[in-house]
């Protein structure tokens, strides 16, 4: 218990660094509330950032969070961030409705582009933002798609225990207890694509995805609960998704923005086919069987704290009959707070046990707009596929994809 307070203090609080002459100056488009946990926070032990400007529509908002969060200039328009040349890159937490329009007059303006997930509206948006040809210039600007848990280390080490061809059933939920949501926020708005689905529907999707290492071919079922108050009612308050994966695998993906006051971690399971385990020390007429079935609790906030959990079922039976000689359970738990925790394989890739998924996305992202390699990155394929299973879900529901921008 000591050991997670002391890592979770440190997450928040990170000791703050000395900024090398070359740090990547970033503008903030909007003082959002997610803005300090997803940037600025990480940004205090990162010695490349520098959060130089926060723009908010209205003037004292603006100048209120520049001053409470040490921000050295703020601005009434985020068009003025962009059309200073001492920005190098934006953040964008913006409504998902206006993630494309202002990444596009971003990349336009030669701006780096860390984006907040979902990368836009729907896929129509996501294949039009991507596909910018300014994007595929040697040196051009960088942009990615802000999907933070991707980036941890406990991401890895779980993707490290399934064999995505063999995954027959995958569980994913997550949830959001009502008092952290406004009814009357972003989050419920349909003209600003809201939605649980879109907001944290796809921490799920994301898995599905990752887990069964494809796209899926279809959604077989999405229910969804609204207010049904004649206002909200184009957005899910709640969703519960399922889509079949090429494998012939089913995946679930449960979400809520509206749960109860009791936090529960989010939680993907996973549960592998039954595989014969080639085993030469037992007799001719008898063979060793395996399901695998691996657990990731807490994939949202892993940094705060999650834990993975492999259960092997193993059975040993005769062939002839298939009658049960012998069963056992072998299983086996893990943490992964830093790639150090990871295994050798990872041994070499930076990190801290307390920094946040957040963290861990912007040494990535620095590497990537200074030109080095980078270990764990969010493609244009993969961020295009993920909206294209928002529309998939979204149709299926009868509730409708999200508005595309009039912004070309
Ligand atoms: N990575 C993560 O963990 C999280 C990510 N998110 C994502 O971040 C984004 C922002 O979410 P969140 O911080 O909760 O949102 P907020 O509502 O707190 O902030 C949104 C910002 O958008 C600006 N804005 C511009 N136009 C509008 C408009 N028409 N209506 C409302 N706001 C407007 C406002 O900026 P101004 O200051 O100029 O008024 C506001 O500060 C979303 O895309 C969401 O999916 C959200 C939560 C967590
Ligand atoms: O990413 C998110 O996580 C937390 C939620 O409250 C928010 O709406 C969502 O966008």
């Amino acid at each position: 218990m000591a050991a997670l307070l002391s890592r979770v203090y440190t997450a928040f609080s990170p000791p703050t660094v000395e900024k090398k002459s070359d740090a990547i100056k970033i503008g903030i488009l909007g003082a959002a509330r997610t803005a300090p946990l997803s940037l600025i926070t990480p940004a205090k032990s990162h010695p490349e950032v520098i959060v130089q400007v926060i723009a908010a529509r209205d003037h004292s908002r603006a100048e209120a969070f520049a001053k409470k969060h040490g921000i050295p200039e703020f601005k009434t328009s985020y068009q003025e961030v962009l059309d200073d040349p001492n920005i190098d890159a934006v953040f964008i937490p913006l409504p998902n409705s206006l993630h494309f329009e202002w990444s596009l007059r971003a990349i336009r303006a030669g701006k780096h582009v860390l984006l907040e997930k979902p990368a836009t509206a729907n896929a129509i948006e996501a294949s039009i933002l991507f596909s910018q040809p300014e994007l595929s210039k040697p040196g051009g600007p960088v942009l990615l798609e802000a999907f933070h848990n991707r980036f941890h280390p406990s991401i890895r080490a779980f993707r490290s225990l399934i064999n995505p061809a063999e995954v027959e059933h995958v569980h994913t939920d997550c949830m959001v207890p009502w008092v952290l949501a406004d009814k009357n926020g972003i989050e419920f708005n349909y003209d600003l694509a809201g939605g649980s689905i879109a907001h944290i529907g796809t921490y799920t999707f994301t898995l599905l995805r990752l887990i069964f290492d494809a796209e899926p071919e279809e959604c077989l079922s999405c229910e969804t609960r609204t207010f049904g108050d004649g206002i909200h009612d184009r957005c899910d308050k709640s969703s519960k998704v399922s889509f079949r994966f090429p494998n012939g695998g089913i995946g679930e993906g449960t979400s809520t923005l509206w749960g109860p006051l009791l936090w529960k971690p989010s939680e993907a399971r996973v549960t592998h086919r039954q595989v014969v385990v080639p085993d030469n020390t037992l007799p001719s007429d008898q063979e060793k069987l395996l399901t695998r079935q691996v657990t990731l609790h807490g994939f949202m906030q892993a940094f705060i704290w999650h834990r993975i959990d492999v259960k092997d079922s193993y059975v040993i039976r005769n062939k002839v009959d298939g009658q049960p000689v012998k069963t056992w359970v072998e299983s086996k738990s893990q943490k992964v707070y830093s790639y150090k925790d990871a295994g050798a394989e990872f041994a070499n890739v930076p990190g801290e046990d307390w920094w946040m998924s957040y963290r861990y996305q912007l040494e990535e992202f620095v590497n990537r707009v200074k030109g080095r390699r980078t270990q764990t990155w969010i493609g244009a394929e993969d961020s295009i596929n993920l909206m294209k299973m928002v529309d998939m879900a979204y149709e299926k529901s009868g509730l409708g994809l999200r508005p595309t921008s009039s912004f070309g």
